[in-house]
């Protein structure tokens, strides 16, 4: 009697233990995706062996040809998961317009970014400050905003590539360089310094030394911005260990500091797209340490894919000699018909943003050479169960709480129908026979109308585009009209893309290439 008590009491006790454990498990087992299945109507699934990492690893491996793969066995859409997150990848450049044109209560970009922002910046965004971008986006990186800051970015890529040239006869002798590190640090620099201001000068003698405190100033900024960006790709997938998580979070505080409003307030020509924007969210009452995360936000996006585009548009200029020809020729035309030359003592060139309307040579070189090394890959939560309707009629059923992603680099700029020979760099293919911009790419007899997505598309699509690509010529430009350049070693092979950063923007050399570089005059 007194055992059965006993054996009573003692499962009283155990099982809401017993029943919590099971909910623990189940609940565990659901998380890793053991119970989720493909449901009739949805594209088809593949969740990998391990649970909830799924194929995480050999995603961030090699994300292009993981995609390869996973198109070779499932087709243009499947849904894959990785460290918990079930993506549906689209493949079918027919079907992107309804990954772009979706309305935002179905497929989210913001939500996709917030969660990003906040794990690399330590940004919060907060509700109705997308107003102030969109705003000062169109007033200043589009029309005379563009103007003005193309004209601005002129003048800080005089001081920090001709400052030092006059007669010394040490301008006649060929300089050394790393490429990368040359076209990242000018263009990184010039850009910076278009964008959050100068240092004033105090007196009319002092402008020389305001221009010598840019470029130090300026100098220190890109070796911390070298050291972050180097961190980014496993910042952003968060598998820093310990040790580069605290340099992470140190570089973070540096740049919160040094591009603070306070500091930025003592600054000249100051751009209207940085003004704008942290006047805007001022006045919204945000609070100040946010601004300046939201300060290095717009660094970051700013200036770590130019510099990037820059370096591999001239390597692949020097590679190809008919390309470089080609595009030398057009520069000195334009040059010459502005009025100006380049000569010893002479003044700088400037490069007007209407002589930059008229080169379509450039303007096709830089199209190819962000097909081939632009890489972005666009996702959207999927907000609520809905139905994706393809190009060709099938429909398929997205979950609520998935994602869906296209990755462009492989499904459009390396498709070999869209563009034959894809891995080689035509200069000319953005290009009609008759001059003009070509648009016109086909695969299997229709015409393509995402040809290439260098920028992304639809609502998030780059709101720099514009002033990237001019910053992109204007260095090309100065390059080829003050300089002779080549490579120190002419036979050096293009070096390999660095694989990890593949879905961030511009790819990165995992070398660097040297080069050398005199006055042309
Ligand atoms: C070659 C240079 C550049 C490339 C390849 C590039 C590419 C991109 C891509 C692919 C995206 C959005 C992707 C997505 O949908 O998630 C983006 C976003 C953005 N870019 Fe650029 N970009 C470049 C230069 C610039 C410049 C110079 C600026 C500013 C002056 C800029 C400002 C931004 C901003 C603010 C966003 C975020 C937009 C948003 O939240 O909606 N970018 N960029």
């Amino acid at each position: 009697m007194n055992l059965c008590w006993l054996t009573e009491s003692v499962m009283e006790l155990l099982l809401p233990i017993l029943l919590g454990f099971l909910a623990c498990l189940v609940g565990g087992l659901y998380l890793l995706g053991v119970f989720r299945q493909r449901r009739p109507g949805e594209p088809p699934l593949d969740k990998g062996l391990i649970p909830w990492l799924g194929h995480v690893l050999e995603f961030r491996r090699n994300t292009l040809k993981f995609l390869e793969r996973m198109e070779k066995k499932h087709g243009d859409i499947f849904t894959v998961q990785l460290g918990g997150f079930y993506i549906t990848f689209l493949q079918d450049p027919f079907s992107f317009g309804g990954f772009v044109k979706e309305s935002r209560d179905k497929l989210d970009f913001r939500k996709v970014a917030l969660h990003l922002v906040h794990r690399v910046f330590g940004y919060k965004a907060v509700e109705g400050e997308r107003r102030i971008h969109e705003m000062s986006n169109n007033k200043h990186l589009k029309g005379e905003g563009l103007q003005e800051l193309t004209q601005s970015f002129m003048s800080n890529l005089q001081n920090m590539m001709l400052h030092n040239i006059g007669s010394a006869a040490e301008d006649r002798t060929w300089k050394e360089d790393g490429l990368f590190r040359y076209s990242y640090n000018v263009v990184f620099r010039a850009g910076y310094l278009a964008l959050f201001g100068n240092v004033p000068p105090k007196s009319e003698q002092s402008e020389e030394k305001a221009k010598e405190k840019d470029r130090a100033e300026s100098e220190a900024l890109f070796h911390e911005f070298r050291k972050y960006d180097q961190l980014f790709p496993r910042l952003a997938y968060g598998v820093l260990p310990p040790m580069e998580k605290l340099a992470a979070e140190r570089l973070k505080t540096y740049f919160w500091d040094v591009l603070s409003i306070l500091k930025m307030k003592t600054k000249d020509n100051i751009s209207g797209w940085v003004w704008d924007i942290q006047q805007g969210k001022e006045e919204m009452g945000i609070d100040m340490s946010m601004i300046n995360r939201n300060m290095f936000m717009l660094l970051s996006a700013s200036q770590g894919n130019t510099g990037p585009s820059s370096f591999w548009l001239l390597l692949f200029l020097m590679k190809h000699p008919e390309a470089m020809k080609a595009v030398k020729e057009e520069v000195d035309k334009v040059l010459k018909e502005s009025g100006q030359e380049v000569r010893p003592g002479g003044p700088m060139v400037n490069l007007t943003p209407e002589m930059l309307l008229k080169t379509p040579i450039l303007d096709s070189a830089v199209e190819e050479n962000l097909r081939l090394t632009a890489a972005p890959l666009l996702t959207r939560a999927v907000i609520k169960d809905m139905t994706f309707k393809m190009a060709d009629g099938r429909e398929y059923l997205l979950r609520k709480g998935d994602r869906i992603a296209i990755f462009p680099f492989s499904s459009v700029q390396h498709d070999p129908e869209i563009h034959p020979e894809p891995h080689s760099f035509k200069y000319d293919r953005f290009l009609n026979p008759d001059g003009t911009k070509k648009t016109d790419f086909y695969k299997a007899g229709k015409k393509v109308k995402y040809y290439t997505m260098p920028w992304g598309s639809g609502v998030s699509m780059c709101p720099g585009r514009f002033f990237a690509t001019n910053e992109l010529k204007q260095f090309v430009f100065l390059m080829l009209v003050y300089f002779e350049l080549e490579l120190k070693n002419p036979d050096e092979k293009i070096p390999e893309i660095d694989l990890s950063r593949y879905g961030f923007g511009t790819m990165q050399p995992v070398r660097d290439v040297q080069f050398r570089y005199k006055l042309r005059y």
